[in-house]
C-alpha cells in the first residue's frame, strides 16, 4: 500500500507518494505565479491536477492521504463548502486593525497578538459583507481535504494554532469561546488522524481506492521538519523556501508574540519558532533561480558583503521582528549583482542567526544541528555562510520537501509506525 503527501506552499503545489518504507514511488508539481497563490480555483485545479499526474497504477494502490497548507491561510465557506470570499494569506496583515480588540481578550503576548494570526483574519473577515454568508471558517489544508472527503469543518491542531487552539489541553480556550463569533470554528484532530474515506465520486473520477482514507493535514514547515528526519531536542529546520520558517524541536514551549515566536506541539516536544516574510520571494524579484546558482558560486566567501540589509518584498515582518510597519531595507544596492546577491544572502543568514539566539534566550532547547528545507536549500554558498552564522553542525537531509513529510504524516496516522 502506498502513501501521498501534497503540499501547498507559496510558489506552487507538490504531491509525492511513497510506500510503508518511505521510499519515494512518484513526484509530481503543479507551480503557479505568486499571484494565483490566493484563488482557491486555483488550488482546486492544482490538486485535481495533481492526482491526475499520479501514475494510474500508483493511484490504486493509495491507501491515505494527507495535505498541508501555509499556516494562516484562512477562508470563509457557505453551507455547502463554497467559499464566499477571497481567502486571506498567511502573510496577510489586514487583520491588525482587530488587535486592539483581541488584546483585551486573549492572554499577554498570546500567539494569536500577531498582525497575522488567524484569528485577527477571522475578526476582520467577520466585519466584511460576505460574513453574512458565511458558515465555516477554514484553513487552506482543512478546505483542500474537505473537497477530497466531503466533511466541512474539520481541522488539524498544528493549522489550528494561530486561531488559538489550545494544544496543551486540545480545546478552545474560554477568551475565545467568550468572543461568539456567529461561525462554525474547526473540529480540532491530531495532525494526520484519519477523517474520513474518500467522497465515491472522487475515488471514481482519479481511480483511487474508496476505502482511500483522507487525513488531517499539518502546516507547510511543519511538514518540512517532518521530512528531515530532525527528531531530538536541539534539532532544528529552517525553511529557506519563499518565506524564511524556523523550528527548533524544543522540551520547553516557547511563545512570545512580541518576537512572533509560537510554538506547535509535536508528540510531548515543541516546534518552538516563527516565520519571517524574508526569504526566497525577495531574491525572486531580483534574480531567476539560474542567476541565484550562477552568481552564488562567483561569491567570495573570504569576504564580508559589508552589506546590512532587512530583505522584504514589502512593508511589515512577522518574526523574529514582529512589526507589521517594518520597512525593508535593501540600500545601497551594487551595480555588480554579485555583490547585491551576497548582500541579501549575507542579511538573511544573519537574522536565521539572530532568531536562534532569541529562542534559545527565551528558554528553547540549546541548538545543536540545522536541517535546511525549500529551494535555498539547493544553495552550498548560502549554507556555508549560514554555518558561519549559526556555528552548529549542518547535516545535509535527504528528503525536507513538505509533500515527503506529509505523506509520513499520512502513513504514520493510518499505520500507527514508530516514528
Ligand atoms: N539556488 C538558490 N538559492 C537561493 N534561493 C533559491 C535558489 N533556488 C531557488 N531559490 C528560492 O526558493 C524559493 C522557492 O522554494 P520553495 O521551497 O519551492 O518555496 P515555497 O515552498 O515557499 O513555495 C524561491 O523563492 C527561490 O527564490
Ligand atoms: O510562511 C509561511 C508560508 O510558507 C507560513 O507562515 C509557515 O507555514 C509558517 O507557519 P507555521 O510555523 O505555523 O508552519
Amino acid at each position: 500500500m502506498f502513501y501521498l503527501g501534497i503540499d501547498f506552499g507559496t510558489s506552487g503545489a507538490r504531491a509525492v507518494v511513497i510506500d510503508f518504507e518511505g521510499n519515494i514511488l512518484s513526484e509530481v508539481r503543479y507551480p503557479w505565479e505568486m499571484s494565483n497563490q490566493g484563488k482557491t480555483t486555483c488550488w482546486q485545479t492544482a490538486l485535481f491536477t495533481l492526482l491526475e499526474q499520479i501514475p494510474s497504477e500508483l493511484r490504486l494502490k493509495i491507501k491515505a492521504i494527507a495535505i498541508n497548507g501555509t499556516s494562516s491561510t484562512v477562508m470563509l465557506c457557505d453551507a455547502a463548502g463554497k467559499p464566499v470570499d477571497a481567502p486571506l494569506l498567511y502573510n496577510d496583515a489586514r487583520g491588525a486593525v482587530m488587535l486592539e480588540r483581541l488584546q483585551n481578550v486573549a492572554p499577554a503576548n498570546h500567539t494569536v497578538l500577531s498582525a497575522t494570526s488567524s484569528l485577527v483574519k477571522l475578526l476582520w473577515m467577520s466585519l466584511q459583507p460576505s460574513f453574512t454568508e458565511a458558515k465555516y471558517f477554514m484553513h487552506q489544508a482543512d478546505w483542500l481535504a474537505f473537497l477530497l472527503h466531503g466533511e466541512l469543518g474539520i481541522s488539524d491542531y498544528h493549522n489550528a494554532l494561530k486561531l488559538g487552539y489550545d494544544v496543551e489541553n486540545f480545546r478552545y480556550p474560554e477568551w475565545l469561546e467568550e468572543l461568539q463569533i456567529p461561525i462554525h470554528l474547526p473540529k480540532v484532530v491530531t495532525p494526520g488522524s484519519a477523517i474520513a474515506q474518500l467522497l465515491p465520486e472522487i475515488a471514481a473520477k482519479f481511480g483511487l481506492r474508496e476505502d482511500c482514507l483522507v487525513c488531517a493535514g499539518t502546516t507547510d514547515s511543519i511538514a518540512a521538519f517532518i521530512a528531515s528526519g530532525a527528531k531530538l531536542p536541539g534539532d532544528a529546520v529552517t525553511s529557506l523556501g519563499s518565506t524564511l520558517v524556523l523550528k527548533l524541536l524544543s522540551r520547553t514551549r516557547v511563545e512570545d508574540a512580541r518576537y512572533g515566536i509560537y510554538s506547535h506541539r509535536l508528540g510531548d516536544l515543541w516546534l518552538t519558532g516563527g516565520a519571517s516574510n524574508t526569504g526566497g520571494a525577495v531574491l525572486r524579484q531580483f534574480f531567476t533561480d539560474a542567476e541565484l546558482e550562477k552568481y552564488s558560486r562567483e561569491i567570495d566567501l573570504e569576504e564580508e558583503s559589508g552589506l546590512d540589509y532587512y530583505p522584504l518584498l514589502k512593508i511589515g515582518d512577522r518574526f523574529p521582528i514582529n512589526d507589521p510597519n517594518l520597512p525593508p531595507r535593501l540600500e545601497p544596492r551594487p551595480d555588480n549583482p554579485v555583490e547585491f546577491l551576497h548582500g541579501l544572502l549575507e542579511s538573511m543568514a544573519r537574522i536565521e542567526a539572530r532568531a536562534y539566539e532569541l529562542l534559545q534566550r527565551l528558554g528553547a532547547d540549546k541548538l545543536k544541528r540545522v536541517y535546511t528545507a525549500g529551494g535555498g536549500a539547493a544553495n552550498d554558498t548560502w549554507t556555508a555562510m549560514r554555518a558561519e552564522c549559526l556555528q552548529v553542525d549542518m547535516p545535509y537531509s535527504v528528503n525536507t520537501q513538505a509533500a515527503y513529510g506529509t505523506a509520513l504524516l499520512a502513513m504514520r496516522g493510518v499505520e500507527k509506525v514508530k516514528s
